[in-house]
């Protein structure tokens, strides 16, 4: 049975029995809409640590568009079943005002690695995130947190962040889980129409080729503007950003000269996808 929490000096009180028998507490902070990509952090959670919590809590603080926020999908109940069939036992799903009571004041803010990319076309987005996992952290006291290698930029901001304030957890990075058809899956993509939907994966595919042309000595610059202009004549746009960048600083890069990742903001129909890729 997955336990539902929603105040979280109750979630204090569980964890604290569970510390007192020495066992390892894992992490898996969501925004809810659970898919498979999700519930493959759920699985690599269950595997590293004795017991699990999900955090479902839809942060208003990183959402720099309120219609973005207004129409995030919700649905938890359909996500209590699908955590109950993966035997996890704490579903923490706190309020609004459990997170930020009436006077909270406080913001974290990582600098550097959160600036550009999704730093830059959304604006306070990482200081959102920094001061909700903060909190999430705080609130959990969990050894080890999950994060999707889909969200690239996210999991530099959190590793940073963890190592520059001392936080006891460990980060674990879980590769992006796709479709069969290579399209990441996300929460966002059942706002695609059919149409979109069939145009959807090209994305991936243009970043895969990208990274190949890349490996084999073609210039960055020149492997990301085909990209661009393929993805362009599909019908994806308007652009944020398409880009090779470090994989651990998010600084530009015009060769692979250390581990690198392309990088993709990009509008298909009301849907902004967001993707990654090794080089
Ligand atoms: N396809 C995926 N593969 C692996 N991890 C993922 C995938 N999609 C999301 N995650 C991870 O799940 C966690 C929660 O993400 P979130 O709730 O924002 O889901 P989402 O589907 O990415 O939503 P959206 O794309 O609408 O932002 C994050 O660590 C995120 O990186
Ligand atoms: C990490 C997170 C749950 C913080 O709200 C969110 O940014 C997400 O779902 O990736
Ligand atoms: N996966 C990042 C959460 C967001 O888009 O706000």
């Amino acid at each position: 049975m997955t336990q539902v929490i929603r105040s979280s000096a109750e979630l204090r009180e569980k964890v604290a029995t569970w510390k007192r028998s020495g066992m390892l507490v894992g992490v898996v902070p969501t925004m809810g809409a659970l898919h498979d990509g999700h519930m493959s952090l759920v699985r690599a959670a269950r595997k590293q640590s004795d017991r699990v919590i999900v955090t479902i809590f839809v942060n208003p603080m990183q959402f720099n568009n309120s219609d973005d926020l207004a129409k995030y999908p919700r649905d938890e109940a359909h996500d209590l079943a699908l955590l109950e069939t993966e035997g996890v036992d704490v579903l923490f799903a706190p309020g609004v005002e459990e997170v930020y009571p009436a006077g909270f004041a406080t913001k974290v803010s990582v600098s550097g690695v959160s600036e550009p990319l999704e730093g830059a076309f959304r604006p306070g987005h990482f200081d959102g995130v920094a001061t909700v996992v903060t909190k999430l952290f705080g609130m959990t006291q969990a050894g080890r947190a999950f994060f999707g290698e889909k969200d690239w930029q996210q999991l530099q901001v959190v590793r940073r962040m963890v190592a520059d304030l001392n936080i006891p957890v460990r980060i674990i990075g879980c590769p992006t889980i796709r479709e069969e058809d290579g399209l990441a899956m996300s929460s966002r993509n059942v706002r695609l129409s059919a149409d979109e939907r069939a145009c959807a994966p090209l994305l991936h595919a243009e970043l895969q080729k990208a990274a190949e042309a890349i490996r084999a000595g073609t210039p960055a610059a020149a492997a990301l503007a085909a990209a661009q202009e393929a993805l362009s004549a599909a019908g994806f746009g308007p652009w944020d950003y398409l880009e090779m960048r470090s994989a651990e600083t998010l600084q530009p890069l015009d060769t692979p000269c250390e581990p690198a990742r392309l990088l993709a903001a990009v509008g298909l129909g009301a849907v902004r996808m967001i993707d990654n890729i090794a080089v």
